[in-house]
């Protein structure tokens, strides 16, 4: 029997364990061990060498008396057995052992302090715990910190490489959740991002269980308290889209939605910094400074970033504390949302840059979670392909999409949601022959539906997926509302559309018969 617990205690309480370090501590030593290098501002960058998006092939489940029945196993979430994950896990615990030294960051997740978790983070890199400080929520003071009894620990040693042979794995890299043990075993890849997912498909599994929905989703809200959520797959917009300086900033990629409204799983923010600019995109440049950690951007020799160089990948990366974008709110909690945003990118370039949806529709675009995975963003993926990620995150729900669905669908009857579906993805044709929706278009779009005023003005319904498409915006040239107006040959465009409602229709059999009503009432049945 592998006695978990006492395993890692050994590890934390011995003399070359590095706990709590503050900021500045964490970026002398990860210079010091030559981990990473100092930009202009003042930022930590680093290399994570192989694996530059997440990994999700090579992502598991440990299969016990806790999970077995209530995962929604399969290729998302694949099962291991519990031998394979404790001989592993006596492994990595070893290897870390040896090092002459280990990084540890207790804090949270989730701002709301009645369902938040207790964690731990063990990590063999100095960088990475600074990237965990950084992304969970820090304890106010380093008694608070130690005080914490973990509920969950993230045990992570990038260059303790598995042998698939030997230990069961797919490759070298290995991402495994015991929910039993409480515990997440990361080895292989130096990807910092497999943290801060690992321990939101953790709240996306604990959060639905105390009744409270959890979302993958960005949140902001404006002068009135009018709250928007931004949901979407990875670079879609979540990040982009919530920062506006308009608006305060709840929190750019995970949230719960408890009695009272939403609050953020995180305390920072992780930015796509490939081609960022300080004109398109002034909150997250100068959010990248002393605090923040770099992944994967080149720098020049003087340690000025190259956000349009994406020699290491497109997947590159800043990771900050939320408190470095000037208006974001702090605790992170604000009350129920006006608007929601199913932010999608299509590569086909057939859906409409925003549409309104019924309740009917929302419910089915949820579900579907029709969009794109983009360069870079999970290993293997070099151009966009489409794919349907129900509730527009599927490689980080434990639980059946139905669950989540449901919870969601009441909470907007409930608290009269408006619902946009917004096509951040490609106009005037597909991937490789239109162009990526104008940034400036989709801002001014989705101000006029965050300020309520788009509802207001008529809308037209397009002929093949029957969503309510708005006759103008101000500020975005009306010719490009209609997706159909912006290819060169309609025929063409009717026939990928036509396509596109087809894989739709396609899709939507997995949820079996008792989604059979969503379907047709959000229009998609044959
Ligand atoms: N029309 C658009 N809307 C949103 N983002 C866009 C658009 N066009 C290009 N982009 C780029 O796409 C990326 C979106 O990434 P990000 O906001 O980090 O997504 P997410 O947070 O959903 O993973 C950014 O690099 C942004 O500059
Ligand atoms: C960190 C990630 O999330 P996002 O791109 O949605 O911010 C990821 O998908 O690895
Ligand atoms: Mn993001």
């Amino acid at each position: 029997m592998v006695n978990h617990s006492a395993l890692i205690q050994n590890l934390i309480s011995k003399e070359t364990a590095q706990v709590q370090l503050s900021a500045a501590q964490l970026v002398e030593s990860s210079l010091r061990r030559g981990e990473g290098k100092l930009t202009e501002t003042g930022a930590l960058r680093a290399e994570t060498g192989k694996y530059t998006g997440r990994s999700p092939k090579d992502r598991f489940i440990v299969e016990d008396e806790v999970s077995r029945d209530k995962i929604d196993w399969g290729e998302v979430n694949q099962p291991i057995s519990q031998e394979i994950f404790d001989n592993l896990y006596e492994k990595v615990v070893t290897h870390l052992d040896k090092k002459d030294e280990v990084f540890i960051f207790n804090g949270y997740a989730g701002a709301d302090e009645n369902t938040r978790l207790n964690l731990r983070v063990v990590n063999e890199y100095s960088w990475h715990n600074m990237f965990a400080r950084t992304m969970f929520i820090r304890p106010e003071s380093k008694e608070e910190a130690l005080d914490i009894d973990p509920q969950f620990t993230i045990v992570s040693a990038p260059t303790f490489k598995a042998d698939p042979d030997v230990d069961g794995t797919k490759s070298e890299a290995f991402i495994i959740v015991s929910f039993e043990k409480g515990i997440i075993l990361i080895g292989g890849t130096e990807y910092a991002g497999e943290m801060k997912k690992s321990i939101f498909s953790i709240m996306n599994y604990l959060l639905p269980e105390k009744g409270v929905m959890s979302m993958h989703c960005s949140a902001n809200v404006g002068e009135n308290k009018d709250v928007s959520l931004f949901f979407g797959l990875s670079g879609t917009g979540k990040t982009t889209l919530s920062a506006d300086p308009q608006r305060e900033l709840i929190g750019d990629d995970e949230h719960g939605w408890n009695e009272d409204g939403v609050f953020n799983i995180e305390g920072g923010c992780y930015a796509k910094t490939i081609n960022l600019s300080a004109e398109k995109e002034p909150e997250i440049f100068h959010a990248i400074r002393f605090g923040s950690v770099l992944e994967n951007v080149v720098l020049d020799e003087t340690g000025k970033p190259d956000y349009d160089d994406g020699e290491l990948t497109e997947n590159t990366r800043a990771a900050y504390p939320l408190d470095h974008i000037d208006n974001a709110r702090i605790p992170s909690i604000a009350g129920h949302p006006n608007t929601i945003i199913f932010l999608t990118a299509d590569a086909f370039g057939v859906l409409p840059p925003i549409s309104k949806l019924t309740k009917s529709q929302a419910m089915y675009h949820f579900l579907s979670g029709f969009t794109s995975k983009l360069a870079g963003t999970e290993r293997g993926i070099t151009s966009p392909q489409p794919v349907f990620s129900t509730c527009f995150g599927s490689p980080f729900l434990p639980l059946h999409a139905t669950t989540y669905a449901n919870m969601l669908g009441d909470l907007i009857d409930e608290h009269e949601v408006n619902v946009y579906l917004v096509n951040t993805g490609w106009s005037g044709g597909e991937y490789g022959v239109g162009k990526r929706m104008d940034l400036t278009h989709t801002r001014s779009m989705v101000r006029r539906a965050i300020s309520g005023e788009l509802a207001l003005n008529p809308f037209e319904e397009d002929s093949t997926f029957g969503l309510s498409i708005p006759v103008s915006v101000p500020g975005v040239p009306s010719e490009i509302l209609d997706p159909r107006n912006t290819w060169e040959s309609t025929d063409a465009y009717d026939e990928k559309a036509q396509s596109l409602k087809e894989s739709f229709i396609e899709n939507f059999k997995k949820f079996g018969e008792s989604s059979e009503k969503i379907a047709k009432d959000g229009g998609f049945s044959l």
